[in-house]
């Protein structure tokens, strides 16, 4: 939120700028053995952009109706928009502390920015060519699964701006799995009427977020430490497929710990996940393991969790960075 510094809270900006950037440079990151995802072409390179401005010289339009220092929020899309076509990056942070400082550049009076950009995902597919199928180049389609997102607020420097806050992220991701996961041991009173769960088809919705020791590894892919959320995804993936998990709690710091260990120049993660787990309609075969489930319905819990780098060494996580993936036991109780 940005704030003056008498604390008072003053913004506007706008919205869903949809900004779609053909070529821009493309991305290149180093394996991870979680992942096969090794770079973008960034052919599309698409943003939904929110932008707001703040500054002290602001004041006078909401007390006074003064708009002599108004940059119309309409201005700012077109400046978002034209702008797009100057970025040399490949990263969504990147682009958006370009963003930032041009607008900085321009208008002399603003002194802090918030600005988020969740991308607008376009997969490459594969068609028929010479030697068999081969990536499109051409065509891409839109994927309306889980996308990454960047958020950051810049104030005002000497030289450029200052990355006061900043976080990366995948939004929306959303996976079922469909035997191994387990819910008991849970405090049993007079309100109590779900029944313990040794098998349970767990539905999640995740956010992953997370923060660079170093915001300069999430600005410019070239120094080498970029993140991306696609091996974010596909290493949350892992996790939820190799832990037997007594609660998405659980699941959700086994995939920290492990994000973490992977990824040494994070130095913060958060976590929000929903519970969705599938209303059993018929019970799994014994023989077949066939079952029928539905929606649940609402009310949904949901889970949130921040980590650091010393979670990591911290006994209480009992984390092996040299374990790949154990499988644990949900402590004092006996599994049927
Ligand atoms: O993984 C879970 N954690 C909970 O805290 C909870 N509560 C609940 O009703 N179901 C679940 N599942």
């Amino acid at each position: 939120m940005l704030r003056l510094n008498n604390g008072r809270t003053l913004y506007y900006g706008k919205g869903d700028v949809l900004t779609y950037r053909t070529y821009a440079a493309p991305l290149e990151v180093s394996p991870i053995p979680e992942s096969a995802f090794t770079g973008d072409d960034n052919v599309v390179f698409a943003h939904n952009i929110t932008f707001a401005v703040s500054s002290e010289q602001l004041m006078t339009s909401f007390s006074e109706g003064d708009n002599s220092r108004i940059v119309a929020t309409d201005s700012m899309k077109n400046f978002i928009l034209r702008r797009a076509a100057d970025y040399e990056g490949s990263t969504t942070e990147g682009f958006l502390a370009f963003i930032g400082e041009a607008f900085f550049e321009k208008y002399g009076h603003m002194t802090a920015i918030e600005i988020r950009g969740d991308r607008i995902p376009f997969l490459s597919l594969l068609v028929r060519g010479p030697g068999g199928l081969q990536e499109s180049e051409l065509v891409y389609r839109r994927s309306h699964n889980d996308h990454a997102f960047a958020a950051m607020t810049l104030r005002r420097a000497e030289e450029g701006a200052e990355v006061l806050d900043h976080w990366s992220g995948l939004s929306d991701l959303q996976l079922i799995k469909v035997s191994g996961s387990s819910f008991y041991g849970f405090v049993r009173d007079e309100y109590t009427t779900l029944p313990e769960s040794y098998d349970r088809p767990l539905y999640i919705f995740l956010n992953i977020h997370w923060r660079y020791r170093d915001v300069e590894d999430a600005r410019d892919s070239e120094r080498g430490g970029y993140v991306p959320a696609e091996q974010i995804r596909d290493l949350a993936q892992q996790a939820f497929h190799a832990y037997s998990s007594p609660s998405i709690q659980y699941l959700i710091t086994r995939i920290g710990l492990h994000m973490l260990d992977r990824f040494p120049q994070l130095s913060e993660l958060r976590f929000e996940s929903n519970n969705r787990t599938w209303e059993t309609i018929v019970d799994k075969d014994a023989v077949t393991s066939a079952g029928v489930y539905t929606e649940p319905r609402p009310p949904f819990g949901f889970q949130g969790f921040t980590m650091t780098r010393e979670d990591l060494s911290d006994p209480q996580f009992g984390f092996d960075a040299n374990g790949l993936y154990p499988v644990r036991e949900a402590k004092g109780v006996a599994q049927s």
